[in-house]
Formats: structure tokens, C-alpha cells, sequence
């Protein structure tokens, strides 16, 4: 494992989709799975709300890389990160920053829903309850509120006590998105949302990313290069655990200027 001697602040973002005031700044973000290099000098502006979409072929290193904004990785021994991400100007990988703190401002959705097997109202107040105390009613208000804002209360309000279990795929991943948004996040992580949901589902999911980030700052990954150019407004182009083009999305899907990305999203591989 090499250690990349750099200093973080001589290191230039890629691509043109640098801002003037990102919510999440990568510089040189090195990845090992027990010493398996996943992710080579990642760097990057995220901008704050906006949607900002991962695409590239399997094994890329889109979700490795969506995880570490929440360092999910640190609680498996042997998985290493370096490099620094900071979020509003602190470093999320030092370790001194509180993991707690982390995960009320990063929230993250994951591919498959997996909602908790308790009523609705509860998959929504548990993790309010590890980060706050609130009145009865100030957690009711709570629960309704992230219901709403994940499109889902008109289908809910009467069967709040009901288990999570009974709902519909589609349902169940606005159920986790509720959860996420009831820690009241700053930014929101989503894993492939609707990879296993049908078109109807979907398409509540991708109007529902257009709604929420007026609010967030939301990061992407998705197979679905239609969905990345119809939700994103930048794509980011990994291959092989690089960077390799990170833009506005209209410019990637219509004049991307690396050939790798332009043989990717005119399915000449991946
Ligand atoms: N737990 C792990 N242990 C070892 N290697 C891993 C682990 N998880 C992922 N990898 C490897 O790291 C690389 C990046 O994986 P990652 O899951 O981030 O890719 P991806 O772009 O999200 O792929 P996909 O689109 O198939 O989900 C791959 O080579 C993968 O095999």
C-alpha cells in the first residue's frame, strides 16, 4: 500500500462541476479493501443542493465511494481511507469527528428498502430517538413531517401502527427515505433507490429526489444512465476506481470530453 504524499489543498477537483461553495470537498481519496486499492485519488466538488449522480461500470467504485461519505467502511477492520472529504470545512475522515454527528448529517438510503419489522411510525421515530429527546407530540409532528417530505403520508396516516413489512416495494423505499430525512440530514446518500423497484415506483422516487433537493444535497448512484440525466444536474464518470470526468450532466450526456465516457454512455462497454 502506498501512501500518497500530497498535500490536500494543492489538489485540483476534476472537471468543470467545481463550485464556488461545495457541500462536500474530496481531495485525493484513497480506498483499500485489505489492501485492495478500490478508490485512486478521487477528487471532487459537491455542490450543495443539487443532485450530484455516480455512474460507470460494475465494480467502478461508485458505491465504495458513496459509503465513505458517511464511513460506513469504519466499522470493518482492515478497510483504510485516506485522503480528506470535508463537509462545510471539516474532515468527516478524521476520526476525531464524532460518528454520531456524522450519520445526523449524512443520511443514506440504500438499494434493497430495508425497513425495521415495526410499524411505520416507529421505523420513522426510532433513529430520532438515538439522536433526540422530543414530547410525545413533537415526535408525532416529527414522523408526519418526514412522511410528507418522502411523498408517503396520504398512503400512511391511517395505518401508522401497521407493520412496515406489509407495504409495497416502492413504498417501503419511501419509508427509508422518511427515516433518513427524519435526522434532519444535510446531505442524503442514495444507493441505486430504485434498482428494485418497478417503473410506477420509480418514477414517484425520481419526482421525489427533485423535490428534496430544494432542501439537500443529494448524491446518487445508479446503473440507469437515463435516470442519472434525467435526475442529476452533475455526473460524475469513475472507471477502475478513478475519476475520470466529472461535469455538468447535460455536457456528459451530450458532449462528454473524455472517449472513456463517451464509449460508456453510447454503451460501447460497461
Ligand atoms: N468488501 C469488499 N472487499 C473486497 N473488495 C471489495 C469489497 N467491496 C467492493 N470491493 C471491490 O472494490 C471495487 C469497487 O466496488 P464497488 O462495490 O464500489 O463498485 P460499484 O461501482 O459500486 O459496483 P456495482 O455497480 O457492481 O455495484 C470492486 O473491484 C469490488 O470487487
Amino acid at each position: 500500500m502506498t501512501e500518497p504524499n500530497v498535500r490536500f489543498d494543492q489538489v485540483q477537483p476534476v472537471g468543470e462541476a467545481a463550485v464556488a461553495e461545495p457541500k462536500l470537498k474530496v481531495r485525493d481519496v484513497h480506498f483499500y479493501y485489505n489492501g485492495f486499492h478500490a478508490l485512486k485519488g478521487i477528487s471532487m466538488d459537491i455542490p450543495e443542493r443539487q443532485v450530484t449522480a455516480i455512474i460507470g461500470p460494475s465494480g467502478c467504485g461508485k458505491s465504495t465511494l458513496l459509503r465513505i461519505f458517511n464511513r460506513i467502511y469504519a466499522i470493518y477492520p482492515k478497510l483504510e481511507a485516506r485522503g480528506s472529504i470535508e463537509l462545510d470545512g471539516e474532515n468527516i475522515l478524521d476520526p476525531r469527528y464524532s460518528m454520531n454527528r456524522l450519520r445526523g448529517k449524512v443520511g443514506m438510503v440504500f438499494q434493497k428498502p430495508v425497513p425495521f419489522p415495526m410499524t411505520i411510525f416507529e421505523n420513522v421515530a426510532y433513529g430520532i430517538r438515538h439522536h433526540e429527546k422530543l414530547s410525545r407530540k413533537a415526535m408525532e409532528e416529527r414522523v408526519e413531517q418526514a412522511l410528507r417530505s418522502a411523498a408517503l403520508w396520504d398512503e400512511v396516516r391511517d395505518k401508522l401502527k401497521q407493520n412496515a413489512l406489509g407495504l409495497s416495494g416502492g413504498q417501503q423505499q419511501r419509508l427509508c427515505i422518511a427515516r433518513a430525512i427524519a435526522l434532519k440530514p444535510e446531505v442524503l446518500l442514495l444507493d441505486e433507490p430504485t434498482s428494485a423497484l418497478d417503473p410506477i415506483a420509480t418514477g414517484r422516487i425520481e419526482q421525489l429526489i427533485e423535490e428534496l433537493k430544494t432542501q439537500y444535497t443529494i448524491v446518487i448512484v445508479t446503473h440507469n444512465m437515463q435516470q442519472a440525466a434525467r435526475v442529476s444536474d452533475q455526473t460524475a464518470f469513475m472507471y477502475l476506481g478513478e475519476l475520470i470526468e466529472f461535469d455538468n450532466t447535460e455536457k456528459i450526456f451530450t458532449k462528454p470530453g473524455k472517449k472513456q465516457t463517451e464509449d460508456y454512455i453510447t454503451g460501447r462497454f460497461g
